[in-house]
């Protein structure tokens, strides 16, 4: 595990690092040992259709690739929750090195990036900033990414990502399976009651932390480092790195395991 903590003083962290009275916070660590296993989680169930993707941009924090979420085309069921939930976009989080950047980590290790797929309840809400307000309004699939072989997926997108260097610039993206970057294990994962992890960090996530890790290359990650926090217009060029959430108290928080 490394010594290294995001300086309070980030740029990112003006804001409140934590929310008044928030007692299910997110990121945490996972500790493994003290996790419980619960039978009675079901395997996750993701249906994608790669036709739903609109389109990929900066939104000075990270790049969210982003999907069509007015039917349910594209939508994730099992794992704990009772209902349906589609897919609205996902995004990564990661660091200036290869030594840190995600923002789960398992008995303390780090990984260098952590993508999130992010669902709201279809069955309960019809917006996301609907579900967004409410506890059992998201389910956030997280996976962690290891520096190994190129993961041939992700290439289309980090292709793109020269075209929105700068924080606010869009390019149509058609045509991405999100399904190429889950792992090919996602029977085996953590899960608890969390938040978002960027303001307005409300607690309506059920996050989904899956066991296995998908591999891609340092020179995949070097790309996502070349992306920009700052606009075009401005002079001070930010490159955008370490955009991930210091970890938050577990404040007696279970987390269950869908495996032995
Ligand atoms: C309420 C709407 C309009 N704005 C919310 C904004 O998009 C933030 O959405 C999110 C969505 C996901 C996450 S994370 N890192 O926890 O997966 C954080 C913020
Ligand atoms: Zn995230």
């Amino acid at each position: 595990s490394s010594k290294y903590v995001l300086s309070q003083m980030h740029p990112m962290w003006q804001g409140p690092l934590v929310v008044p009275g928030g007692d299910r916070q997110s990121p945490i660590d996972i500790v493994v040992r003290k996790s419980i296993f619960d039978s009675k989680l079901k395997p996750l169930v993701t249906k994608y259709d790669p036709h739903t993707c609109q389109q990929i941009w900066n939104n000075g924090y990270s790049f969210l690739v982003e999907y069509d979420d007015t039917t349910d085309k594209s939508t994730l069921q099992g794992g704990p929750m009772e209902d349906k939930f589609r897919l609205c976009q996902f995004h990564f989080h990661w660091g200036e090195t290869n030594a840190w950047g995600s923002e789960h980590t398992v008995d303390k290790k780090l990984f260098p990036a952590e993508l999130h797929l992010v669902h709201w309840n279809s069955d309960k809400y019809s917006l996301f900033e609907e579900a967004v307000m409410e506890d059992n309004g998201l389910a956030v699939i997280g996976v962690f990414l290891k520096v190994g072989k190129r993961h041939e997926g992700l290439q289309k997108l980090v292709d793109a990502l020269p075209a929105i260097r700068h924080k606010n610039s869009v390019v149509e993206f058609n045509r991405f399976d999100p399904g190429c970057l889950l792992p090919t294990n996602t029977d085996d994962y953590w899960t608890y009651h969390g938040s978002l992890t960027t303001p307005p960090l409300t607690e309506s996530v059920t996050w989904m932390i899956m066991k296995q890790h998908i591999e891609v290359s340092h020179e995949q990650l070097a790309v996502f480092r070349s992306l920009l926090f700052t606009s075009a217009e401005e002079d001070m060029q930010k490159s955008m790195v370490n955009n991930f959430r210091v970890q938050q108290p577990l404040r007696g928080r279970a987390v269950r395991s869908s495996f032995n």
